[in-house]
């Protein structure tokens, strides 16, 4: 269903096109690439990879971008998506749609991190649907625990190892206080500072520090990676081992027995981590799809073409 030389006629240089607008993107605003692999397991997730995710509320509708878990996505991510269509609708008008668009500046992005490069298959297509509804139960949340995390990517037809692999991908970006700060303050009703045990105190107490206006200036954020933060490679998972994971969700893969020993394959081989990191973007990219009639191409990502006003 999806090609890999799927646009060689009709499109011979997206790939080129694609990467160029976001290098460009990514090199004026270093927080596009971590922001937009989120925006793209977001809009996998919900619906498959259709770029749902990219369509704008209007008076008709409230699209799943305005569903609260998205309102952290940074408009830098959907502005390297439209810069790229942008470029591409000028090179070949109403071809190349959105949700391939998406993968591939993912896939690129992903590499300019120095993250593994992988083939994307080309030839999905852009869904005809967007609402806040739809992302209901789709997305995990970070105080899931373990057993609810591996039945939430089971569901949806990823293993544990699939799980642990993908959730690498927060050895880059960052996570704003409200994310972990059950974990920093008055951790189980033990006082102000009392914090998650099994967080490493001296991480606790930075954090504390770092996060102690959050209520007031809800912008404040740490890195999901406080060693290498924008490098994409396997220290998540070295941190973890060291109590240095950020969100519940990430510390508790070292509290189960089925987790904790993937994390400690990957945080001993990067390599490791690097296939099976490659092997479940390449499914995660084609989770879902459509093709042919269950979709269109969209001329702009962030409406629908029968929209008008
Ligand atoms: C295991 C389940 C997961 C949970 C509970 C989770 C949760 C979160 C949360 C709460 C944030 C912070 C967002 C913010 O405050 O702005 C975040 C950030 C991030 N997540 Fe996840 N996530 C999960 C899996 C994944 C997966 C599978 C990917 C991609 C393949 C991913 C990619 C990212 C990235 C790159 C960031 C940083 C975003 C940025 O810097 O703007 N996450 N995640
Ligand atoms: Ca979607
Ligand atoms: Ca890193």
């Amino acid at each position: 269903r999806l090609y890999s030389n799927y646009y060689a006629r009709s499109c011979p240089n997206v790939e080129s096109i694609v990467r160029d607008a976001v290098v460009n993107k990514q090199l004026s605003a270093q927080t596009t690439a971590a922001g937009t692999l989120r925006l793209f397991f977001h809009d996998c997730f919900v619906g498959g990879c259709d770029a749902s995710v990219l369509v704008s509320s209007s008076r008709f509708l409230r699209a799943e971008r305005d569903a609260d878990i998205n309102l952290s996505l940074p408009g830098d991510a959907f502005d390297a998506v439209v810069r790229a269509k942008t470029n591409l609708e000028l090179a070949c008008p109403a071809t190349v749609s959105c949700a391939d668009v998406l993968a591939l500046a993912t896939r690129d992005l992903l590499t300019m991190l120095g993250g593994p490069f992988y083939r994307v298959r080309l030839g999905r297509r852009d869904s005809l649907s967007s609402s806040v509804a739809s992302v209901a139960d789709n997305l995990p949340l970070p105080n899931m625990s373990v057993p609810q995390l591996i039945k939430h990517f089971q569901d949806k037809g990823f293993r544990v190892r699939e799980m642990v692999a993908l959730t690498g991908a927060h050895t880059v970006g960052f996570s704003h206080c409200k994310e972990f700060a059950s974990r920093i303050y008055n951790y189980n009703n033990g006082g102000p500072t009392s914090f998650d045990p099994s967080m490493n105190p001296r991480l606790a107490q930075g954090l504390q520090s770092a996060c102690r206006n959050h209520d007031k200036d809800p912008t404040i954020s740490a890195f999901n990676d406080i060693m290498t933060p924008s490098k994409f490679d396997n220290m998540y998972f070295k941190n973890l081992e060291r109590g240095l994971g950020l969100l519940a969700s990430d510390q508790a893969l070292m509290a189960d027995p089925r987790t904790a020993a993937l994390v400690r394959e990957y945080a001993a081989n990067e390599t490791a981590f690097f296939n099976d990191f490659v092997l479940a973007m390449q499914k995660l990219s084609e989770y879902g799809v459509k093709t042919g009639s269950q979709g269109e191409v969209r001329r702009r990502c962030d409406v629908f073409n029968n929209f008008s006003l």
